[in-house]
C-alpha cells in the first residue's frame, strides 16, 4: 500500500487509493546517458508514411517518435509532445480531447512535416491506475485537478527532459510547438529547447462529455481555450475559431483551418494583443531613453491595468466567505501576464496584498517576473505573503514602499529589518496629506533607487484612484468582463479630500482603442502623463 496516502481520500473516499508508485509510468529515473534510440523503421499510416523511432533506456518505458519530412538541421519544425491517454486513444473515451488532438496532429504533419513525440506519461504522469482512480473520484464530483490531489498525487507530474534528448538526437534546430498548455511551453523552454512560438491545437467535433474537463483545464491549469468551446451545448457544433484574439498565447491558425491547412504563425503576431504589447514596449523604450538623457528624476513609465465588471466591480474577495470575484476570461488573464512580463515592476496597495495575497508573477506566458512592489504606509504586509517570497532567486524580487515616519516606530523598524533579511527592499517616502504613500513619490524612489523604468499599477481601489488623481498613468489598459455584480466592489474611491470636484479629478484618456478578447472587451488609451514629444524622438 502506498505510504504517502492522502488523509483526505482516506476519510472521504475510503475505497479509493492511489496506486503504488511503481505503477506510475511517470516514475522514470532522470534522463541519463542510457536513454537512446533503440529502433526505427518506416511506417505507413492512414495519414501517410512516417519514420517511426523508439527511444528508451533498458527496462524503461518507450518514448515513441513519428517524423514526417526532413527535420535534421531545420528551424521551426512543427512539434507536438503528446502524453499517452489509453482511455481516449485506445478505448475511445469521450472524457477528454486527447485522441482527437493526436489524430489532428498526425494529419497536420502529413501536410507540413514535423515531429510527434508520444510520451509514456499516462494521466499527466501519474500512471494509468492512478488516472482511473482519479476518474472514479471525478464520478463523485471532483474535478481533474482536485481528484489528483485527493489521491495525494500532484496535479502535474510530467517530465520532459527526454524531449530535449530526442530533439538533439534528431538534430532539430528549433520548433513551433502545438499545444494549448502553457506549462508545456514553459517547461520545454526552461529545458533550453528553442521553441520559436506556440500554436494551439483545437479539434472540431468535441464531445459534450469532455467540456467539463476542458473548462477545468482552462480555469485551473491555464490552458488557452476559447470560451466558445467551454459551453456544453456549443461544444459539438462549435465553429472553428474565427477571431484570432480568442487565443492569446497560442496562434489559432490550426483551429481556424480545422484540417490544418495553414502554417502556425508566431503567437499573436497579427492580433490586437500583440499590437498592444508592441506599442507599449515601444512607448516604454522611448520614455526610458528620454528620462535617461533629459532628466535626473527617472520616474518610470506607468501602465494602469485592471479588470472590472460592467457595473464597476474589481476583482478580489467578496464578503465574509472570502469567495473571489472572477472578472475576466483566460485570454484576458493571459494578456495581463504578458503585460507584466514587459514591465520592470508591478505595484499594488497593501489592501490588495492583504486581502488577495496575490503572486503577481508571470505564469501564463513566457517572460521574466517583474519586481513586486507594495505600497504599505504602516508596513503591514506579511513577510510570508506570496508576493514577498523571494524563492530561490538572488536578485531583489520584492519591495515595500512605506512612510519615513513609520520606520521611527520600533516595532515597524523590526518588521522592516525582517523584510530586509528576506531580501525584500524597504524604501520610505514622505506621506501625502491623507497620511498615505503617494504613488508619484513611490514611483520616483523606485526609479531612482532601484532603476525601475516601467511599472504596472494593478490595484486595488485606492491605488487606482491615486493613479487617476495624481495623473500618473502614461497608458491605461482596462479589461471589461461582461458581468453585473450589483456594485459590490466599487473600483474607484473618490478621494474627495484632495479633489474639489469630480470633474477636476477625472482625467481623460486619448487615442482610445478597444477590442474584444474572448468574451471580454479591452480598452486602451494614453493617460495624462503620456509625453508625445518623447515618443517622436
Ligand atoms: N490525471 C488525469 N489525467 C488525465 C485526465 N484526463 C486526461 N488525462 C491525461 O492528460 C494528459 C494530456 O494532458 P492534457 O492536460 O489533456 O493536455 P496537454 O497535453 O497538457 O495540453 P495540450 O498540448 O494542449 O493537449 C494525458 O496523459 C491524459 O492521459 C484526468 O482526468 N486526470
Amino acid at each position: 500500500m502506498r505510504e504517502r496516502e492522502s488523509e483526505t481520500t482516506k476519510r472521504t473516499h475510503p475505497k479509493i487509493r492511489a496506486a503504488p508508485v511503481e505503477d506510475a509510468s511517470c516514475a522514470l529515473a532522470a534522463c541519463g546517458p542510457d536513454f537512446t534510440r533503440l529502433s526505427s523503421c518506416n511506417l505507413p499510416t492512414e495519414t501517410g508514411t512516417v519514420q517511426l523511432c523508439v527511444y528508451g533506456e533498458p527496462g524503461g518505458a518507450s518514448w515513441v517518435v513519428c517524423i514526417s519530412g526532413a527535420v535534421r538541421g531545420r528551424q521551426s519544425v512543427h512539434l507536438r509532445v503528446h502524453d499517452a491517454c489509453l482511455t481516449s486513444e485506445v478505448l475511445g473515451s469521450l472524457k477528454c480531447d486527447c485522441a482527437l488532438q493526436l489524430r489532428m496532429f498526425q494529419q497536420h504533419i502529413a501536410t507540413h512535416g514535423g515531429v510527434l513525440i508520444y510520451t509514456p506519461q499516462e494521466g499527466r504522469g501519474i500512471g494509468l491506475a492512478n488516472k482511473v482512480a482519479a476518474y472514479s473520484l471525478q464520478e463523485q464530483g471532483l474535478d481533474t485537478v482536485d481528484a489528483n490531489t485527493a489521491l495525494g498525487l500532484p496535479e502535474e507530474a510530467r517530465d520532459y527532459t527526454r524531449v530535449r534528448a530526442i530533439l538533439t538526437d534528431l538534430g532539430v534546430a528549433s520548433v513551433v510547438l502545438l499545444t494549448n498548455n502553457p506549462f508545456k511551453l514553459r517547461t520545454l523552454r526552461s529545458l533550453g529547447i528553442q521553441v520559436e512560438s506556440a500554436a494551439s491545437i483545437l479539434p472540431d467535433g468535441l464531445p459534450e462529455q469532455c467540456v467539463g474537463y476542458l473548462r477545468t483545464k482552462a480555469a485551473r491549469m491555464g490552458h488557452m481555450l476559447p470560451s466558445s468551446r467551454l459551453h456544453a451545448r456549443d461544444a459539438e457544433k462549435a465553429p472553428r475559431l474565427r477571431v484570432p484574439e480568442e487565443c492569446v498565447e497560442c496562434d489559432d491558425s490550426l483551429s481556424r483551418s480545422g484540417a490544418a491547412e495553414t502554417t502556425p504563425l508566431p503567437w499573436g503576431e497579427r492580433d490586437e494583443v500583440a499590437l498592444l504589447l508592441k506599442t507599449l514596449s515601444h512607448e516604454i523604450e522611448r520614455h526610458t531613453r528620454r528620462e535617461d538623457t533629459t532628466t535626473s528624476r527617472r520616474r518610470p513609465f506607468v501602465t494602469l491595468t485592471y479588470a472590472q465588471t460592467l457595473d464597476g466591480s474589481i476583482a478580489g474577495p467578496l464578503g465574509a466567505s472570502g469567495e473571489r470575484l472572477i472578472i475576466s476570461g483566460v485570454p484576458s488573464m493571459t494578456m495581463t501576464h504578458a503585460l507584466r512580463a514587459i514591465h520592470d515592476a508591478i505595484i499594488v496597495g497593501v489592501g490588495t496584498a492583504l486581502a488577495d495575497n496575490p503572486q503577481l508573477t508571470v505564469r501564463l506566458t513566457p517572460g521574466r517576473n517583474p519586481l513586486r512592489v507594495v505600497l504599505d504606509g504602516q508596513l503591514r504586509v506579511p513577510v510570508d505573503s506570496k508576493m514577498m517570497r523571494a524563492g530561490v532567486e538572488r536578485r531583489t524580487t520584492a519591495a515595500v514602499v512605506t512612510l519615513q515616519r513609520t520606520l521611527c516606530n520600533s516595532a515597524a523598524a523590526m518588521r522592516a529589518a525582517h523584510l530586509r533579511s528576506c531580501r525584500v527592499r524597504v524604501l520610505a517616502v514622505k506621506p501625502d496629506e491623507r497620511g498615505k504613500v503617494p504613488l508619484t513619490s513611490a514611483l520616483s524612489v523606485l526609479g531612482e533607487r532601484l532603476r525601475v523604468r516601467s511599472a504596472m499599477v494593478e490595484g486595488g481601489t485606492e491605488v487606482i484612484a491615486s493613479c487617476a488623481l495624481e495623473r500618473a498613468a502614461h497608458r491605461v489598459v482596462l479589461t471589461l468582463g461582461p458581468k453585473l455584480t450589483h456594485g459590490t466592489r466599487p473600483a474607484f474611491k473618490v478621494l474627495s479630500e484632495r479633489a474639489p470636484s469630480l470633474n477636476e479629478a477625472a482625467c481623460p484618456l486619448y487615442g482610445v482603442h478597444s477590442f474584444c478578447l474572448g468574451d471580454d472587451v479591452v480598452v486602451s488609451g494614453r493617460g495624462p502623463s503620456f509625453d508625445r514629444l518623447a515618443m517622436q524622438e
